[in-house]
């Protein structure tokens, strides 16, 4: 297992929660307050030409402050690799929200566009452009809050949101039409449109514009003609053709948006947001880190201000107010102090930091000491960790000592366009030899995607929601929770608030695992077994990469790339009084998240009706035992 030594006794990395094509993301826990956090890990030599991605998004997220952008915390340099620690969202993607529920209702969908709106609003008047808004990119926190992620393609153009961008970068099926030109354009109307997709998306549960071949995807973006579905209502249609205006200058602007009747029906007041950039100064969080710091609250203030507000300092700081918004009692856990005393270097280490690492000596000197902080409440049920920081073989190179190494300013490049092209209709009309051949709907996903037969999207759904009115199914023997080291049994799963799993009516989940493999296999699609994980990789689609063009030098993608994805066949206990259920498990790993979510749907029809031997069901068959 690869360890981080640049975050050892800053913060406790757990498990993979999320992939990008750039960067890893783990779960972690930030040690002086106990609190979760998602560290996206990039390792420096794998990023080569995107390098500017990762300071364009650092830059941008820390200067924003908005409840419905993902926050960051800290951001760590090693010779290697980049840690971003940013706020986790344990809800999940909206894409995995919309896939789960089939379509969202135009309440639901409401609440989550406003708070959409809201936060795109707000980047626009600090005249940031996103370039990258999709359901991928906004995950849900516990509360079922919106936060946008992914600001590695977002611009801030120097003469503001009227000056013209150039780079056509993004997701091809939420590109606009003069992106896919090639043409130069506003990002303020770029964004409109992505978010006219994803609102059509939320409604509709597919896309407006979406074709296997780009050429024909991109035809459709640039006539502008989608479907309107019967179920759409007559507001909501009005709404998204005002956002889906092949003339960006006729498309609606951010400021309409957020006073549109269907935003505001139901609601009290237009979407608003506040223009801040700043954290809000609160005395009790300055009090509570004043109590281990030992300096003057002014002065943390002060240092909190005048420093890179990407320093352990400053996520301290973040998470405790997190904490205290939350209605939790403030508190610094103990394995803290010993970070401060043992991690700070006198050399490293910022004035602020030493005297802290003071004051803790003093602490575990004096139990006594620890009176004075009575307020607020300083957390000692965490065992001291008094043994000297070992040196870690198994880590990176560049953490040798027990310090933390000198962080690098992320500098940023001035141009607007860090950003990777998208291949635009000139380019790929260039192309002498585009597409690959194709294929029958629905048979393979080696070259072309077949649009999802109605028949497959009724299985995916069938099974989230079968998995919610189970019965009773099967007898495997009832094991532990997470008792799952032998290697011959699959994970057992707590079913409450569970997503992504679809279940089955088979009772052998060795059974399951042969019929997916089988799928997979007349799907044409690769794949690795692990236990009872299967890894799946479908090939990239028809699109040459561009060649590389432009100010920028970025790393041009294919229009819909290839997916990677995980099935895993688990046992889901607690959703009846009866024996845990065999289910699958989705994961999409990397690449576009359509793509994944049409492969997944025909490999589980497949797999439930496809062999004579199959015992997958969907929950709205007749046949077997799920009602
Ligand atoms: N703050 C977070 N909390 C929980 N999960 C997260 C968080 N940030 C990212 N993830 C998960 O990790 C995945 C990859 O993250 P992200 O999109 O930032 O990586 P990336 O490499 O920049 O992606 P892309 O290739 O789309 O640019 C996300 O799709 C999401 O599932």
């Amino acid at each position: 297992m690869v360890r981080y030594a640049a975050l050892k006794g800053l913060y406790d990395v757990d498990k993979t929660i999320g992939c990008g094509g750039f960067a890893k993301v783990k779960l972690g826990t930030h040690v002086a307050t106990g609190e979760k956090v998602a560290i996206k890990i990039m390792e420096k030599n794998a990023l080569g030409d995107d390098l500017p991605r990762v300071k364009m998004e650092v830059e941008a997220l820390k200067t924003l402050a908005h409840q419905h952008v993902c926050k960051l915390y800290q951001v760590i340099e090693t010779d290697s690799h980049y840690f971003m620690i940013i706020e986790y969202c344990s809800g999940g993607e909206l894409f995995d929200h919309i896939v789960e529920k089939n379509r969202l209702t135009e309440t639901e969908s409401r609440k989550f566009f406003r708070q959409i709106v809201s936060a795109v609003a707000y980047l626009h008047s600090l005249g940031y452009a996103h370039r990258d808004l999709k359901p991928e990119n906004v995950l849900l926190d516990k509360q079922q809050n919106l936060k946008l992620i992914d600001f590695g393609l977002c611009a801030k153009p120097k003469g503001g949101m009227q000056a013209h961008l150039y780079t056509s970068c993004g997701s091809p099926t939420y590109a606009a039409p003069e992106l896919v030109l090639g043409a130069k354009y506003l990002g303020s109307e770029v964004d409109i449109w992505s978010m006219g997709v994803l609102l059509y998306a939320l409604l509709c549960g597919f896309l407006p514009f979406d074709d296997s071949s780009i050429e024909n995807l991109y035809r459709k973006i640039l006539s502008g003609k989608y479907d309107e579905p019967s179920w759409l209502s007559c507001s909501s249609k009005r709404l998204i053709r005002s956002m889906l205006q092949t003339d960006p200058k006729k498309r609606i602007t951010i400021q309409e948006l957020c006073n549109h009747p269907w935003i505001t029906a139901g609601f009290l007041n237009p979407v608003s947001f506040k223009k801040n950039t700043n954290f809000e100064k609160d005395k009790e969080v300055l009090v509570t880190m004043s109590a281990i710091c030992h300096e003057d609250r002014e002065h943390i203030w002060q240092k909190l201000m005048e420093g890179s507000r990407t320093d352990y300092r400053t996520a301290t700081y973040l998470l405790l107010l997190d904490r205290k918004l939350r209605g939790l009692p403030l508190r610094l856990s103990s394995a803290s102090r010993t970070h401060f005393r043992g991690k700070l270097s006198v050399e490293n280490t910022p004035k602020a930091d030493r005297n802290m690492s003071n004051f803790i000596t003093k602490l575990d000197q004096s139990p006594g000491n620890r009176m004075l902080c009575k307020s607020p409440v300083i957390d000692t049920t965490y065992t001291m960790l008094q043994k000297p920081l070992e040196t870690d073989k198994n880590t990176e190179n560049d953490f040798t000592e027990p310090n933390i190494p000198v962080r690098k300013r992320l500098r940023s490049k001035d141009e607007d366009d860090a950003a990777s092209p998208i291949p635009t209709k000139k380019s790929t009309d260039q192309e002498k030899n585009p597409a690959t051949p194709k294929t029958p709907q629905g048979t393979d996903f080696k070259g072309n995607l077949s649009s999802t037969p109605g028949s497959a999207r009724k299985v995916m759904l069938g099974f989230e929601r079968g998995l919610n009115r189970v019965r009773h199914v099967l007898t495997p023997k009832r094991r532990a929770k997470n008792e799952n080291t032998d290697p011959d049994q699959p994970v057992l799963l707590s079913g409450k608030g569970l997503c992504n799993i679809s279940s089955t009516s088979s009772d052998c989940p060795k059974q399951v695992l042969a019929q997916l493999r089988r799928a997979l296999h007349r799907k044409g699609i690769s794949c690795r077994q692990k236990g009872f994980v299967l890894l799946g990789e479908t090939e990239s689609i028809s699109c040459k990469p561009e060649p590389k063009t432009g100010k920028d030098n970025a790393r041009p993608f294919s229009a819909r790339s290839a997916c990677s994805f995980e099935l895993e066949v688990c046992l889901v206990d607690g959703l009846s009084d009866a024996k845990p259920l065999v289910g699958i498990r989705r994961k999409r790993l990397k690449g576009d998240a359509w793509v994944y979510k049409r492969v997944c749907e025909e490999v589980l029809a497949l797999a439930s009706d496809g062999d004579e031997t199959a015992q997958l069901s969907a929950s709205n068959t007749e046949s077997n035992c799920l009602i």
